[in-house]
């Protein structure tokens, strides 16, 4: 066996995968391609012998392989987008001699729509599971899943993970992160995967509702609790949530006085409406998001501290979009298509030039504004293609040169580091293949990723 496999590796490999349905990829340890059989090759539509000892990132949208290699750890039936569809792969660490030298991926259905062709048995069973899906949102005022986050960096992978661990419990969640990098798609996920699910999510934004109405929104009041009062009174937000999850939005936000009344809750599994003289039990998953630093809340005693350990009993950090640069392609590409089945406009794709810009850029409003500007350059657009001119001026990397008054010295060193700091995006930190895209010597990149501090 070990003599066949030794003299015929090639030759077996292309027996085995070469004539399969299935499209199949092999990486080296560094995510370099070694194999891939021909119903790949005729998928991606790339020459089969051009493809060996090019990085997989370079042949295959939004591919994970390079990360299963580092992270040496499988993932199957993993959804990615690729082509304007999700298809659905596994990835394998290969292991020898007890280290992982490599990664085997397969791709299983080439898109959604071929795996529902061939599970034509089981289609009935998705769409009742779908109409189900959809009258269970409608009740419980859940509309978002963990599959609703689209990403495909290591860190939100990781996330995720930690989100399936955490939700089927009943702990507080504290999540942390910059305004529009997702935590509502997070607090949803965390509800839609708990016991809870068949029970209401409710959502109080603690800095939209005035100081004064805040703790009658969240506790309710009695009939005749004051003057104004409705008949009959009014439940608070813990009622309406009783059984379920109560998600409280920038809780950072949340005055002095409703902090201790939350606390009662949360100690002792009661409230008191306004007005009322008895007491009401009531049984709440709290999830809190902050965008702000609570221990420095704290500090100024602004935020009550022993509050903070009672939420923050497990911490989700949801990085911000300029951290997870991998996640733009996948992120930009899906909300081009929400956009499009809204707006009904047929555009398919943006400009490689486009996406170099989305990369460059900073976005301080995080996915909320990737979504914004995607929106406004389709309403602008005239093409099928999204191109630099249909985004806003001061996202666009010349942005800088036509409105600043600078010399022409600083103006070349800027674009250079600009240049730089793309292109080693772009290759995953790899200085090797940044120097030779750049065409420029190794030393000599070296040189300027030392000047610039990259
Ligand atoms: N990974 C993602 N995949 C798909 N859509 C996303 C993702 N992250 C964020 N969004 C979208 O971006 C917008 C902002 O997200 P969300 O409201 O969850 O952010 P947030 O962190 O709660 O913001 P804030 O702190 O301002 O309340 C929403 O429209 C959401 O659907």
């Amino acid at each position: 066996m070990l003599e066949i496999l030794e003299n015929y590796r090639d030759g077996i490999l292309e027996t085995i995968f070469g004539n399969v349905n299935h499209c199949v990829v092999v990486v080296d340890r560094d995510g370099f391609v070694s194999y891939m059989n021909d119903s790949y090759c005729d998928f991606l539509e790339v020459d089969k012998k051009l493809v060996p000892g090019k990085h997989v990132t370079e042949v295959i949208e939004n591919t994970r392989m390079h990360l299963v290699v580092q992270t040496e750890k499988e993932e199957i039936a993993d959804l990615q987008y690729i082509r304007g569809n999700y298809m659905i792969a596994h990835r394998i660490p290969l292991r020898a001699d007890g280290k992982v030298v490599g990664a085997l991926g397969m791709v299983l259905f080439r898109d959604t729509e071929e795996w529902l062709k061939l599970n034509s048995h089981i289609r009935d069973l998705l769409l009742e599971l779908e109409t189900y899906r959809n009258q269970m949102k409608k009740l419980s005022g859940v509309s978002y899943s963990l599959h609703d986050i689209v990403s495909s960096s290591s860190e939100m992978h990781l996330l995720k993970d930690k989100i399936k661990k955490v939700a089927p419990g009943n702990v507080s969640v504290l999540l942390r992160g910059e305004s529009g990098t997702g935590k509502e798609l997070f607090a949803h996920s965390i509800h839609h995967l708990s016991e809870r699910n068949t029970k209401p999510f409710v959502k109080v934004n603690c800095a939209a509702i005035p100081e004064h109405l805040l703790e009658s929104e969240l506790f309710g009041y009695q009939e005749g609790a004051f003057t104004g009062a409705k008949k009959g009174g009014k439940p608070g937000k813990f009622q309406l949530a009783n059984g379920g999850t109560l998600f409280l939005d920038e809780i950072g936000d949340m005055p002095l006085q409703a902090q201790v009344k939350i606390l009662r809750v949360l100690q002792e599994g009661e409230m008191d409406a306004i007005g009322s003289v008895h007491p009401q039990k009531v049984d709440v998953r709290i999830i809190a998001a902050t965008n702000q630093p609570l221990e420095g809340l704290i500090e100024v005693q602004k935020f009550r501290e022993d509050l903070f350990y009672r939420i923050n009993v497990v911490q989700v950090d949801v990085p911000p979009l300029r951290k997870r640069p991998e996640d733009l392609r996948v992120l930009a590409k899906y909300l081009l298509e929400k956009v499009t089945q809204l707006t009904g406009k047929r555009v398919i794709d943006f400009e490689e030039t486009v996406y170099d810009c989305f990369l460059q850029y900073h976005w301080p409003g995080n996915v909320r504004e990737l979504e914004n500007v995607i929106e406004a350059a389709v309403h602008l657009t005239s093409n099928e293609m999204i191109e630099l001119d249909d985004l806003p001026d001061h996202i666009k990397p010349d942005a800088y040169l036509l409105h600043d008054q600078q010399s022409l010295k600083a103006i070349m060193e800027t674009t250079e580091r600009q240049v730089i700091e793309r292109t080693l995006k772009k290759v995953q930190g790899d200085k090797t293949k940044a120097a030779e895209l750049l065409r420029i010597g190794k030393s000599s990149l070296y040189d300027k990723v030392k000047k610039y501090g990259l």
